[in-house]
This record gives structure tokens, C-alpha cells and sequence, in this order.
């Protein structure tokens, strides 16, 4: 029977999203946001060590799917020779979050608008910072805005160990986040807040309540992998449930069980980026057959696409590459790997968040050439039909 695999290298968008107007960084529009092609244009101009280099993706088709998406070549990237099937995916959800992205890919698009909060402070209303008081028993929160989570430690993070107060802030995204240190304010209170506070933030249509655990000094905090993210559940049965529901067994790495709070998932392992490319190459040893490994990689993300790094992000990206050459040869016959990406997160942008973009969909084991344009559903028709199970979605399979 066959297996397969569910990659999803957060943010790694590769522009062209007809919608990308409709989105906003810092008050400007997302039209031209394009991460791979910015990070391969500095790449490439910079010298560095010499070009963006990522040949395994390349073979299996991201120069291809990155041209097609915006009908420009990528410097370095678009020459080589392709043996991979590929296509370039764009989303429809009203969210360019990582769960819309998730649930999208998964089958499910987001038929709601989100809540989100003011670009204001106080960001949020005066209810619910009482209630967060009420949960941490202190008298007030910290923050109370919208925030880069590195910045805000930086800023707040030594009255935060004076005061005892949490650090609330918020995005351009669905979320309510909370910064607490793990000595002074204590990993497990710090979850069991944002457990307690999500019922309440997910009927105000509020996507997410993310733990943001941080340990060291003042002038030398760093954030922890003991974030959580406490999601609202997928309005539908997901991709997931379809494959658990034929009797299958699903593994999620990294924030997979977090984004679909378990629903349909057998099993999560979480850690570094590392970490989870360590179980990857286990799974890939010893995953059952007919069964789903689904694996986020959050660090292009959240250490690099939101801090702005282009050169951490290159780094990344030819990490993953190296990594991932070693997964597609350890593939079985029959074996299908999907890697692609949820949103986009351009480093060269203005503001600190996510980009409204096309994403690419990148397949080794699924036959050769290019898939075209696609939605994002039809990566879960895809997986669907090929571990043969019923798809429940509306997706198409690119097989
Ligand atoms: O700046 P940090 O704390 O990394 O937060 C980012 O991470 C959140 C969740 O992905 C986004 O909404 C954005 O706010
Ligand atoms: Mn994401
Ligand atoms: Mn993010």
C-alpha cells in the first residue's frame, strides 16, 4: 500500500497571488510580495557565498512553479532540468494565517471572516484584559498592541519580571499572544492562561491563543520551543479526519497538531526544525503503510520571514534543501512526498507580517511535469487520491 508524506515549509511563498491586494504589511498592499523570488534577487545581487542554491527543490520543480506563478524567471533557480511533478497553488481563504493555509491545503477553506484586532492601544477591549487579569491574577497586561514577539520581549520583558504581568500583543493575523518568562512567571501558568482564555477568544472568531514562553535576562531574552498555539478547531472535517477515517494512521510533526487541534491525527512529535527533519527521516523508515506523515517546518517563519532576515532565510532554505535530498532518496516505491507552503512571508517587505502569495506544490513519486496553476484543496485531493481514500473536499488531484 502506499504511504504519504505532507510537507509544508511555512511561508516559503513564491508570489503571484491574484488577491494580493487585498491584503496588507504596515498599511501597504501585498502586490508584488514574492518571498523565494526577493530572497533569490539578494542572493544573486549580494554574492554571498554565490546564488540561492537548492537544487533538490529545483529538480522536483520550484523554479518552474515560481516562473509560472508570476511569469518572471528566478535568478539561479528555473534552469535545471525537472523530474518532479509541480504546480503553483493559490488560496482562497479570507485569512493568510497558518491555520487558513493549513486547512485550506487539508481541504477545508475558511467560510468565516476572522476577528481581528485594532492597530491601536489599547488593541484590545476592556472585557477581555480583565478577564486575562482575572486568569493570571494580576492586576493588569502588558502590551496591549500590535507587536513584533521579539521586539516586545525586548521592550517589556524586564518589567514583565517586575511586575509579574503578562505581555498581551496581537498582529496583522487572528491571535492572541502572551509572552510570559519560564522562571518568573512559569511555563505551565503561562499555558494553562491560554488554555483557559481560548474557549473565550475562539467564539469572538479570534483564530489563535499563542503561548510565548521566553527564558534569559534583560538585554538577553530569547523565546523558547515551548510555544503553543491553542487554534479553533477546522469548521470541517479535514484531510486528516478523511485519512484516519478509512482506518489509516496519521503522524503530524511540528505545529501539525496544534493547527488542527488533533482533530484526525494519531500522533505529534514537536522541536526544533532540526529535530522534526530527524523524525521526518524516521517516519520515512518507518511510517505504516497507507498512512499520512504530516510535517510543518515553522522556523523559515518565525525566525526568519517575520524578523525581516533575508540571509537567515537563504540559509534556511539551502538547509532544508540539503536535508530533504536525503528524505526523497530514502522514498519507497509507491511512496508520494508533497512539499509546499501556506502563505507567504517576504523578508524584503514592509512590516512584520505574512505576504498574500502563491505557494508552489512540489511532488516526488507522483510522475513528472507541470500541474499548472491549482488551488490549494487540491494538495488534499491529491493525497487523497493517491493513498486512495474518498475526498470529501472539492479539490481536484494533480496526479
Ligand atoms: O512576531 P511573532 O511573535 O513571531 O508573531 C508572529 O507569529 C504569529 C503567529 O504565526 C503571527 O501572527 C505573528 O504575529
Ligand atoms: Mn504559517
Ligand atoms: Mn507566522
Amino acid at each position: 500500500m502506499s504511504r504519504a508524506f505532507l510537507v509544508v515549509m511555512d511561508s516559503v511563498g513564491i508570489g503571484g497571488a491574484p488577491d494580493a491586494g487585498s491584503f496588507f504589511n504596515a498599511g501597504l498592499p501585498d502586490t508584488g510580495a514574492n518571498t523565494l523570488a526577493h530572497i533569490a534577487q539578494a542572493c544573486a545581487e549580494q554574492g554571498r557565498s554565490g546564488p540561492l542554491h537548492l537544487p533538490n527543490l529545483v529538480r522536483l520543480g520550484l523554479g518552474a512553479a515560481a516562473e509560472l506563478a508570476t511569469q518572471d524567471a528566478l535568478p539561479g533557480l528555473g534552469d535545471a532540468p525537472v523530474s518532479g511533478r509541480w504546480a503553483a497553488a493559490a488560496e482562497v481563504s479570507p485569512g493568510k494565517d497558518t491555520p487558513s493555509g493549513h486547512w485550506e491545503l487539508a481541504g477545508v477553506p475558511v467560510p468565516w471572516d476572522w476577528t481581528y484586532f485594532p492597530n491601536e492601544t489599547p488593541a484590545f477591549p476592556a472585557d477581555l484584559t480583565a478577564e486575562v487579569c482575572r486568569l493570571a491574577g494580576t492586576d493588569g497586561i502588558l502590551g496591549n498592541c500590535h507587536a513584533s514577539g521579539t521586539n516586545i520581549i525586548a521592550d517589556l520583558g524586564a518589567e514583565h519580571m517586575r511586575t509579574g504581568w503578562p505581555i498581551c500583543y496581537t498582529s496583522a493575523d487572528s491571535v492572541f499572544q502572551i509572552a510570559a518568562h519560564e522562571d518568573s512567571f512559569g511555563n505551565e501558568r503561562l499555558q494553562k492562561l491560554c488554555r483557559d482564555l481560548a474557549p473565550r477568544l475562539h467564539a469572538m472568531r479570534i483564530g489563535r491563543v499563542i503561548s510565548r514562553p521566553f527564558t534569559g535576562r534583560p538585554g538577553d531574552f530569547q523565546r523558547t520551543t515551548n510555544r503553543r498555539d491553542y487554534s479553533l478547531a477546522p469548521p470541517a472535517p479535514t484531510l486528516c479526519d478523511w485519512v484516519q477515517g478509512a482506518g489509516r494512521s496519521v503522524h503530524g510533526v511540528g505545529k501539525i497538531g496544534d493547527i488542527f487541534s488533533m482533530q484526525g491525527i494519531d500522533d505529534v512529535v514537536k522541536g526544533a526544525d532540526a529535530d522534526l527533519m530527524d523524525h521526518l527521516d524516521r517516519l520515512v523508515d518507518e511510517a505504516e503503510d497507507g498512512s499520512l506523515t504530516f510535517t510543518n517546518f515553522v522556523e523559515f517563519d518565525s525566525l526568519y520571514g517575520h524578523r525581516r532576515d533575508i540571509s537567515g532565510y537563504a540559509s534556511a532554505l539551502e538547509w532544508f534543501d540539503g536535508r530533504i535530498g536525503k528524505v526523497i532518496a530514502a522514498l519507497r516505491p509507491g511512496d508520494l512526498l508533497v512539499i509546499t507552503a501556506d502563505h507567504g512571508n517576504d523578508p524584503s517587505w514592509s512590516g512584520s507580517d505574512h505576504t498574500r502569495e502563491r505557494v508552489p506544490v512540489l511532488m516526488a513519486g507522483g510522475g513528472t511535469g507541470s500541474a499548472g496553476l491549482c488551488d490549494f484543496v487540491d494538495v488534499a485531493a491529491t493525497v487523497a487520491a493517491h493513498l486512495g481514500v474518498p475526498n470529501a473536499g472539492t479539490g481536484r488531484s494533480l496526479l
